[in-house]
């Protein structure tokens, strides 16, 4: 059973106030466009579509602000929210200072948090409902992933620039996850989480790996090809595709 409240509500924290260093020079990440609409219009509109969510936190570039809230009054049609409300505030250096940010303004009634990369705009409405499922239905903390389609090694530290990189060890593929978003929490879980890494100076590359840190058990759910990062130039190439065959598939 759930340890939140059955009349608590559920919102989802999008970070959007990273650079985008390794897609290379242009505007911050978030507000690139694919098939002509930035991408974090069409992460907001993934969080809008889930049955649960019925707010959105946007966690702009610090300086960007304004600008990310003018053009989401401009490019999110009311009907197309279906009475889902959009905050914006102003992020953080890190991602993990984005996401603190965005769960300080949380109104108190919300008691699941769902943390969704803005680079991550394709991921589809299914995947959304199963982790805000899991999460409702008692879980503290869930994460939708992926096996693995490669096999992983493990190097050395501290490897001298330009000198080949010593492989340690190569872990079981079969017990490997390629971990997405959204990321769905119980809301008091993610907030102790991330007091706890602010308080001991830690970093972490993902919210759920704070919430390991607490000894809170984390659980997996499918997550879906489509979930998957823009990071890199070539991501943007299969983003536009996914996108293309959706409206020949979908219509939109
Ligand atoms: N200070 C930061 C850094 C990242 N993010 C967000 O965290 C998500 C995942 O981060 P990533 O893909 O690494 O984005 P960037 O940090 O922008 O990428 P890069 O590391 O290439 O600069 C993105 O939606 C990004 O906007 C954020 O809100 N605040
Ligand atoms: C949260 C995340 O998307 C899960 O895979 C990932 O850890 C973000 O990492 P990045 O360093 O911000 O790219």
């Amino acid at each position: 059973m759930s340890s939140e409240s059955p009349n608590s509500r559920t919102a989802a924290v999008i970070p959007a106030a990273g650079r985008g260093v390794r897609l290379g020079p242009g505007a911050p990440k978030a507000l690139r466009a694919l098939n002509g609409t930035p991408m974090l219009v069409h992460a907001v509109r993934a969080m809008a579509r889930a049955r649960a969510v019925s707010l959105v936190v946007v966690v702009a570039p610090p300086d960007g602000a304004a600008e990310v809230r003018t053009l989401l009054d401009g490019q999110l049609l009311p009907e197309t929210l279906e009475g889902v409300e959009v905050l914006v505030v102003p992020g953080g250096g890190t991602r993990q200072d984005s996401v603190r940010l965005g769960l300080a303004v949380l109104p108190d009634d919300i008691g699941t948090v769902l943390v969704h990369d803005a680079a991550r705009p394709l991921v589809p409405v299914e995947t959304v409902d199963a982790v805000a499922s899991a999460v409702r239905d008692g879980a503290p903390a869930v994460v939708p992933a992926l096996p693995v389609s490669d096999t992983v090694k493990e190097v050395a530290p501290e490897v001298p620039q330009g000198e080949p990189e010593p492989v340690v060890g190569t872990p079981d593929r079969a017990l490997l996850r390629a971990v997405q978003t959204p990321q769905g929490f119980a809301r008091k879980t993610l907030v102790e989480a991330h007091e706890q890494v602010a308080r001991e100076g830690e970093g972490a590359t993902d919210d759920a790996g704070m919430v390991e840190r607490l000894g809170v058990q984390v659980v997996v759910v499918p997550g879906h090809e489509e979930a998957f990062k823009v990071t890199r130039p070539l991501d943007l190439v299969l983003a536009e595709a996914v996108l293309a065959r959706r409206r020949i598939t979908d219509g939109f």
